[in-house]
């Protein structure tokens, strides 16, 4: 097994999960190996990224033979805790809110939405099978529920006052929705996914690049 002191540079951790769900579906239909073409075919990264990547966990692919399915797997389960559910609460129980309780992360993922928080009528509820409690419960249930990470689709005005009150708790990690910027101490890491600057980004790229082999 690869040297799991090794640091693997954050490009290459985020495409991680990627690689993971294309190996589960190869290995469970029987194929016992892969080329970094077939790979960078089917996630749309190219082959010499594939290469590098694969190369910071000690998988050196064979010329003419390609990476062993079940070795990578094994590698890729571990490294993302595959076995250890990750615990996560979702504050904000609107649009945003709703759609994401009601899918079901757990089919390809590793993590689990245990509890929702709300202000409004949806408080005692349940959307996709998850709890929507009041805030006024917000630290206890976080606390007893062992929540890692949050996911806030809350209003912008209210998101920084939310996060103070998650910081007291041991959240480590932060999926913000709302275009607000959060300051947060040094031990929670913040996520922002801005649907906006994405799109936005899109657009560029298809003006500027328009092809991607250019
Ligand atoms: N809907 C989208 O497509 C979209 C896209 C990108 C970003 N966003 C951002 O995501 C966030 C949520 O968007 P939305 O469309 O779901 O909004 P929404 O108004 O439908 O939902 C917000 C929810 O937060 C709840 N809420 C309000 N104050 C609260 C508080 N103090 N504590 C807990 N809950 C509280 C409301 O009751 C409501 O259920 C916003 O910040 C928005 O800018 C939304």
């Amino acid at each position: 097994m690869p040297n799991e002191s090794v640091k693997i540079p954050q490009a290459t951790a985020k495409r991680l999960p990627l690689y993971y769900r294309f190996l589960k579906n190869l290995h469970a239909s029987g194929k016992q190996r892969v080329s970094s073409a077939e790979l960078s075919e089917a996630v749309k990264v190219d082959s010499a990224t594939i290469r590098r990547d694969f190369s910071y966990f000690g998988a050196l692919g064979k010329k003419g033979y390609g990476y062993n399915v079940n070795y990578l797997l094994g590698f890729f389960r571990k490294t993302l805790d595959q076995d250890e559910v990750t615990k996560v609460a979702l504050i904000g129980v609107g649009n945003l809110g709703t759609a994401f309780l009601n899918y079901n992360f757990l089919k390809n993922n590793n993590t689990k939405i245990e509890v929702a928080f709300d202000v409004s009528d949806k408080v005692g509820t349940k959307i996709g099978k998850v709890p929507v409690y009041h805030m006024d419960d917000l630290e206890q249930l976080i606390e007893e529920n062992d929540i890692q990470v949050v996911i806030l689709t809350v209003p912008a005005s209210v998101a920084q006052t939310i996060t103070d009150r998650i910081n007291k708790g041991k959240v480590k990690g932060i999926l913000n929705f709302t275009p607000a910027r959060l300051s947060v101490p040094s031990h929670i890491r913040v996520h922002h996914i801005d649907l906006a600057v994405e799109l936005q980004s899109l657009v560029y790229f298809l003006k500027h690049y328009p092809s991607k082999d250019q």
